[in-house]
């Protein structure tokens, strides 16, 4: 079930070197928001902040409060394995395990996360997150053939049936579709319309065309100056944001005039 996510006063370090300041917002449940901003703001710095992703590079921390359905994801006694399969992550570049078949490309997070299942079981699941990925049609008759043999955008929807299978309650996107045409980009844009009915869906875009079509809440991010950290500058409903945004930083960088 989809849930919303309320952060508090996050800071984001690596090491010494602070790059995300003060962040406070309030991701709905059910919604797509959208983080834009120019190269180094930190927008995939606080989205992998989102599941604990952050922490994973060494001297990496997070300072504030990130509550996902009454649970800080940062309190001590919480587990960063159960975040991640909590609030799920799809990439930027398709990443399928190469040797994997696509049936068992599928079920991958699931097998981590819960043991062994009944074949009857597994079957089911793979149906309903490829269905769920707008994927079966097209691999319904070689679900044992590898991942790898896909299409970049099959391959990326075949990565979004793997987090979904889970069953998240949020699902992060780092700029799903940089790394795809034009036509496999409009098949994940509709697929993210169908699957925010089931998830809070945050994503990450360089595209502000991409934002403005796929996100009901946009939040824009940028640097003071260079060298300080990135902030959160405006968070906003996407039409609102596009067609009259709060601060005229928001307006510069929507209109093309820096980034
Ligand atoms: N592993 C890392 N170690 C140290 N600093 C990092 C690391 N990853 C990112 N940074 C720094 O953190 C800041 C934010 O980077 P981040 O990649 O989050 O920005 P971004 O807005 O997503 O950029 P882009 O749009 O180019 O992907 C930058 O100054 C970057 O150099």
């Amino acid at each position: 079930m989809a849930k919303s996510i309320d952060i508090s006063d996050v800071n984001i370090y690596y090491g010494d070197f602070l790059a995300v300041e003060g962040v406070n917002m309030t991701i709905r449940a059910g919604a797509v928001t959208a983080f834009i901003g120019p190269s180094g703001c930190g927008k995939s710095t606080f989205l992998r902040s989102l599941n604990r992703m952050h922490e994973v590079i060494p001297g990496a921390r997070v300072e504030g409060k990130i509550v996902v359905d009454g649970q800080d994801l940062y309190d001590p006694g919480v587990d960063p394995v159960a975040v991640r399969r909590q609030v799920g992550m799809v990439f930027q570049r398709p990443n399928p395990f190469p040797t994997m078949s696509i049936y068992d490309n599928v079920l991958a997070g699931l097998k981590l996360n819960a043991g062994k299942m009944k074949k009857s079981a597994a079957d089911e699941v793979v149906e309903r997150s490829l269905r769920g990925a707008n994927l079966w049609n097209e691999v319904k008759d070689r679900l044992n053939k590898p991942g790898m043999g896909l299409s970049g955008g099959q391959q990326q929807r075949l990565c979004i049936a793997r987090a979904i299978a889970v069953e998240p309650q949020v699902l992060l996107m780092d700029e799903p579709c940089s790394a795809l045409d034009p036509i496999s980009t409009s098949a994940i844009e509709d697929l993210i319309h169908e699957l925010k009915n089931d998830f809070t869906i945050v994503i990450v875009t360089h595209n502000m065309q991409q934002a403005a079509r796929v996100s009901d809440d946009t939040g824009f991010f940028n640097l003071k100056a260079t060298g300080e950290p990135g902030h959160l500058v405006e968070f906003n409903p996407t039409k609102k944001m596009f067609a009259n945004p709060d601060d005229p930083a928001t307006e510069a960088y929507i209109s093309g005039r820096f980034g």
